[in-house]
């Protein structure tokens, strides 16, 4: 096909119909005969379109349940011949094969499928689309004469084009096309594949339901399949190259839609997922300022801009160029307290227009709007194959915690206690992290990130705070091997500690919380967070 060869045939095959009546419709407008599957033939014949059906152009009635419509050599001979090429040319005509210019396909939908609940085996088996990724390959290689056409969302550029160029599309128009077809066929396979690899065995049986007998463990095998969102300007460094990927779910950090500011780079959305995620474990407003993934400031407050002053407060040195992460809307409050602080980045559910209207003068400050995901996996890289673990989701019931000295905490002690030990989730581990609860709402007092022993997560932790450590709590995402890091805590002034337990020498450091009149809480849950 070239400008002078215009699409004279299309084959148009969908699950879902979105659009397709209208673009059909500039099809026929342009001259393009109409070939069609039974469903959607009868959806363009119900409006009125003149179609063609497939078994007219095959010769051969569609079958087996529509396991078998357009797998014929009249269908694929039609789209991968090469109109330049005289042998092929010839062979066509020798089988009375007619000439396919256009390929409209989507698929099954199998991954809704495979997702209801309470889906049969076999309905999940059905679901898998066979004539439609056939043909959308066999376009897609024969791009040079052929259009291929997968997203409903191209219709009308399509089309558009076709009528600025009697019928015709440019190669540069089917080159795209057929990239983004084999990126659909690739995705519906690691679909199917991820689906099928969390099943069990087939019974034969007609009821066998799909049940996903891994649902809580781990996937027998890791594929991937994230098209690039946007390139990013550089990686942690300015020597590496990056970019940002997507799950096309339109949830999460890496989908968050940027109302304003610059550009964002690699190390604002890591640091924005940290502050995000610690900011999304509270229930009342909560604002968590990060640098270099690691919190400067979190606390709860009665509004977001309570919160966020109590936040800047713990650390308000460290929170200079950092981002801030925050679990309600901003209102215009909030903004204005916000932007007198220069930070890289803002992510947040939601801004009110005046909340907007306060940041604007701040062009280069980075806005994310941001829509919840559930992370249910995390993954590292590592040379040679990667490592896939849950999402820590790990939270504290009533029973989980056990008082194991003769002090209880008091009420204020334990709401402190239970600020710091979520907080502590989020820090890189050795992670101490001091904290108070004034009125119910915590705030971090004292943040001992990422060293290498938990004595000097304590003795730094208790060095960096602004506010007083005395009359803090502590918490320490797991045990004290040895009593020294106990009483770093207590030298501090703090008068309670929640840690999970579990040391060989438990009995030593809680002899030593009694000694030095310290309340501490056993969470029997560790909180390691090793990058
Ligand atoms: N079996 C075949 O030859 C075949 N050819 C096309 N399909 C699919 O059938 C669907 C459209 O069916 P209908 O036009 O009947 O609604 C499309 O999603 C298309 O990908 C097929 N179905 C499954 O494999």
């Amino acid at each position: 096909m070239n400008p002078s060869n215009p699409v004279r045939r299309a084959l148009i095959s969908v699950t879902d119909k979105t659009g397709i009546v209208e673009f059909s419709r500039r099809l026929h407008a342009l001259g393009v005969e109409l070939v069609s599957t039974g469903g959607t033939a009868a959806a363009l014949r119900g409006e009125g379109l003149p179609v063609r059906d497939i078994s007219d152009l095959t010769g051969f009635p569609e079958m087996l349940d529509g396991r078998v419509k357009t797998l014929h050599p009249k269908v694929h001979g039609g789209i991968l011949h090469i109109r330049g090429k005289a042998e092929h040319v010839a062979a066509v005509e020798q089988h009375g094969i007619e000439p396919i210019d256009m390929v409209v396909v989507n698929l099954y939908a199998f991954e809704k499928t495979a997702a209801k609940p309470g889906v049969l085996f076999h309905e999940v088996v059905e679901n898998i689309d066979i004539g439609g990724p056939s043909m959308v390959r066999s376009a897609a290689k024969n791009f040079e004469d052929v259009a291929i056409v997968t997203s409903p969302g191209d219709y009308d550029s399509i089309a558009a084009e076709m009528e600025s160029a009697q019928g015709a599309l440019s190669l540069g128009t089917r080159w795209r096309l057929a990239k983004a077809a084999f990126a659909t066929t690739a995705a519906y396979d690691t679909a199917i594949a991820n689906a099928l690899g969390e099943l069990e065995a087939p019974t034969g049986e007609a009821s066998q339901p799909a049940l996903r007998d891994r649902a809580a463990g781990m996937p027998s095998a890791i594929r991937i399949n994230l098209p690039m969102l946007q390139p990013l300007r550089y990686g942690e460094n300015p020597h590496q190259a990056a970019a940002v990927y997507t799950d096309g779910s339109g949830k999460g950090i890496a989908n968050a839609r940027q109302l304003q500011g610059k550009e964002l780079s690699f190390n604002n959305l890591v640091d924005l997922d940290a502050c995000w995620e610690l900011a999304g474990e509270f229930d009342r407003p909560a604002v968590a300022i990060i640098k270099h993934t690691n919190p400067c400031g979190a606390a709860q407050g009665a509004d977001v801009r309570d919160a966020y002053l109590r936040a800047l407060a713990a650390d308000p040195v460290s929170a200079f160029g950092g981002v801030i992460g925050i679990n309600r809307e901003v209102d215009a409050a909030a903004a204005e307290e916000i932007a007198k602080l220069f930070v890289e980045a803002i992510v947040a559910p939601s801004f009110t227009p005046e909340a907007v209207e306060r940041f604007a003068a701040k062009k280069n400050l980075r806005l994310l709007q941001i829509v919840p995901a559930e992370t249910k996996f995390v993954f590292k890289q590592v040379s040679g194959g990667a490592l896939l673990q849950g999402a820590d989701r790990g939270t504290l019931g009533e029973s989980d915690l056990k008082v194991m000295t003769q002090r209880k905490p008091t009420d204020d002690e334990m709401a402190a206690l239970r600020f710091a030990w979520t907080v502590c989730k989020h820090v890189k581990s050795n992670a101490i992290v001091y904290a108070r609860a004034e009125g119910g709402f915590g705030q971090t007092v004292g943040v001992g990130a990422g060293q290498m022993s938990r004595v000097d997560a304590a003795r730094f932790g208790a060095q960096k705070a602004v506010l007083p450590t005395a009359g803090s709590v502590a918490a320490s995402d797991a045990f004290f091997p040895f009593a020294d890091g106990l009483e770093v805590v207590a030298a501090a002034g703090a008068t309670a500690v929640i840690q999970p337990g579990g040391s060989v020498r438990d009995a030593e450091v809680i002899a030593a919380a009694d000694r030095l009149g310290l309340a501490m809480v056993f969470t029997g849950m560790r909180h390691f967070r090793h990058g």
